[in-house]
């Protein structure tokens, strides 16, 4: 279990952030407090860019960023302990041949001391039902379960922020229906990026970005009903 944070809220204060010379985050400011938060939008709006602030991969040219109480600019540091990454491809993730060294690897990165942590990897696969995939090597599994591993691997770590951002791209549907059912069973706060909106229907809150602004914000069926509105509006119009 993660221990609980003091100050359970990600905040954004007037937040620029400037890509490739474009602005991508426009005087962006946010309290997120709910347990479970949808991003939505459409390409380019900046949602992969939003949650890079939350773990330090990206930083803010203008404007603050506070996550469970840790400035992003001071603490940059200790934020990928706080907040977990889940990214759609987890090829782009594992780093090790085997699953027991992708685990035992976070673990150490979550300060167990290098034996202790290859020790406590099959008891971590145990958790999940997979302590049979720890020599497994990692190119030997299925898209899906790569994703389980990347989940594992970043659960062990007890970060107080889960982040997904588009975890079920490349997955089946019983496969992306069993990831839903995990993540709706874990005690962190979950921000979530998806294209299929209906994964949204049991959160709290989903926020749709466009251009770097918030253009709705609320509850799932009122956001993504506009958005699909919105969707269906723009359909007809061909490419520029
Ligand atoms: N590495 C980069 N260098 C420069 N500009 C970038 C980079 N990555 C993204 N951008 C730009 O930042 C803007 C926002 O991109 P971002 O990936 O945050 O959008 P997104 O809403 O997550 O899109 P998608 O749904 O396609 O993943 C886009 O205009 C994009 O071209």
């Amino acid at each position: 279990m993660p221990s609980p944070s003091p100050d359970p809220l990600i905040r954004l204060d007037k937040v620029t952030l400037r890509r490739g010379g474009r602005v991508v985050l426009d005087a962006l400011s946010l309290e997120l407090a709910e347990k479970r938060i949808g991003l939505i939008g459409t390409n380019g709006s900046g949602k992969s860019s939003l949650v890079r602030l939350f773990n330090g991969l990206l930083s803010a040219d203008e404007g603050r960023v506070v996550v469970h109480g840790l400035d992003a600019t001071d603490k940059a540091a200790e934020l990928p302990r706080k907040v977990g990454f889940i990214f759609q491809n987890p090829d782009h993730q594992i780093i090790f041949p085997t699953v027991a060294e992708e685990v035992a690897f976070s673990l150490e990165q979550a300060g167990r001391p290098r034996r202790e942590a290859a020790r406590e990897a099959v008891p971590a696969l145990a958790r999940f039902g997979r302590a049979h995939w720890a020599e497994r090597p990692v190119h030997t599994l299925s898209e899906g379960e790569k994703q389980l591993v990347c989940i594992i691997a970043v659960l062990v770590m007890e970060p107080a922020v889960l982040v997904f951002d588009e975890p079920f791209s490349s997955l089946d549907l019983p496969t992306r229906r069993r990831l839903e059912a995990l993540i709706a069973t874990l005690p962190q706060q979950v921000v979530m990026i998806a294209h299929e909106l209906d994964a949204f229907a049991a959160y709290d809150r989903v926020i749709w970005l466009d251009e770097g602004r918030v253009r709705m914000d609320g509850p799932p069926d009122a956001v993504v009903g506009a958005y699909r509105a919105f969707a269906e509006a723009v359909s007809a119009e061909p490419f520029a």
